[in-house]
């Protein structure tokens, strides 16, 4: 390893100098990806989170009473079986916050294109990926970092991303890296249909105040993310990512054959949602719990690196824009027999809200209630 990319002294040991570590992975742009490469034993301590946070495996309890079976969405398109597949969808929205799809319209080349691709960037040399950093990257829209906001968090996650927010072909085709610009491009459209029709699925399902071409406000604006959590020398003492709600409407998430997503169901405990191939995650997010009044469950997840291998995520972040109302949709309260619980806001002050925070399961909603 060149002195340029690794000028921290890591003596093996979980105490490093802490502003150092701070500098080398967030300032310095050498991420995660650079600690796990200069050959580190243990966790430095800046990575250990409270025993409360950890993902304690023994813990997790039994998926299949909460999760179905993944959904199969071309059943949406045969007349006999499209009242059950709504169902489905419309009852694991409202239950676990959390499906699985397959039959999605993405095929099995473009889902492996995209992980290859992210392993592609990432294994750029540091100073190339520092280049997107915050501050240094030469379109707002297109930006890498580590962590969730590291200058807000006490301890910091075993994470780095690359965050492609799309805003037109050309921006893409002049911006994105050029490691993983075109199989996010080809993620990002072939999963546009599916998104649409499961964003329309699930607001038909409130009810029918609600005009189905609303959808088009709510899939606005999408990001396409790379996380990629390194190998780690001591996954269960940290977090890939620690307890969050998203903020978007719904996030379609594919990630790898290495498992580690886990999923919090209400008064019960954490689940995890397994690989399956082929397969898209797709959960709630904190937009779609706002405008269906509490009746759609933003879930609370968690992530967690590997010990042996490389893990990656690539989810699709799907919002409306910023200057889009959300609030509960009307006579949604009345029909569900309940109180108006979010107020009324502009989705661009929820995302800066969002954004100005640290992990802390779903707090950030708090900021939407009355
Ligand atoms: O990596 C995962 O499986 C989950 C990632 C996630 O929750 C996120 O990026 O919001
Ligand atoms: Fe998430």
């Amino acid at each position: 390893m060149g002195a340029s990319t690794n000028s921290l002294e890591l003596n093996p040991g979980p105490v490093v100098d802490e502003s150092h570590l701070f500098d080398f992975v967030v300032k310095q742009g050498n991420g995660v990806k650079g600690l796990a490469d200069s050959g580190l034993m243990s966790l430095p301590r800046r990575y250990v989170h409270p025993p409360g946070e950890r993902i304690d495996r023994k813990q997790v309890i039994d998926a299949s009473p909460y999760l179905g079976a993944p959904i199969d969405l071309s059943m949406l398109e045969e007349e006999k079986n499209k009242e059950k597949v709504m169902r489905d969808l419309c009852g694991a929205a409202e239950k676990l916050g959390f499906f699985q799809v397959v039959n999605h319209g993405v095929s099995l080349e473009v889902l492996e294109r995209v992980k290859e691709a992210v392993h592609g960037f990432f294994n750029l040399p540091p100073e190339k990926k520092a280049g997107y950093l915050k501050g240094k990257t030469p379109c707002p829209n297109v930006f890498y970092g580590t962590s969730f906001s590291p200058e807000n968090e006490e301890s910091l996650e075993w994470k780095d991303y690359l965050s492609l927010r799309y805003m037109n072909d050309d921006e893409a085709m002049q911006f994105w890296p050029l490691e993983c610009r075109d199989a996010a491009l080809e993620y990002l459209k072939s999963a546009n249909k599916m998104i649409h029709l499961i964003l329309s699925t699930l607001l038909q399902g409130l009810g029918e105040e609600v005009d189905s071409s609303a959808v088009n406000l709510y899939d606005e604006d999408k990001t396409v993310n790379m996380n990629f959590y390194p190998i780690c020398p001591n996954p269960e003492l940290t977090v890939g990512v620690g307890r969050h709600s998203d903020l978007t409407a719904i996030t379609v998430l594919l990630q790898d054959d290495i498992g580690g997503l886990f999923v919090k169901v209400e008064d019960k405990g954490w689940i995890e949602i397994p690989p399956v191939q082929g397969a898209l995650v797709i959960n709630i997010g904190d937009t779609l719990e706002i405008l269906s009044n509490g009746r759609y469950k933003s879930a609370e997840h968690r992530a967690i690196a590997s010990s042996t291998k490389d893990r990656v995520s690539v989810p699709i972040f799907v919002t409306p824009g910023p200057f889009t109302m959300i609030g509960p949709l009307p006579g949604l309260a009345e029909k569900d027999d309940k109180a108006v619980i979010y107020r009324q806001l502009l989705f661009g002050e929820y995302k800066n809200n969002f954004f100005g925070a640290s992990h802390q399961g779903k707090k950030s909603l708090d900021f939407a209630k009355i």
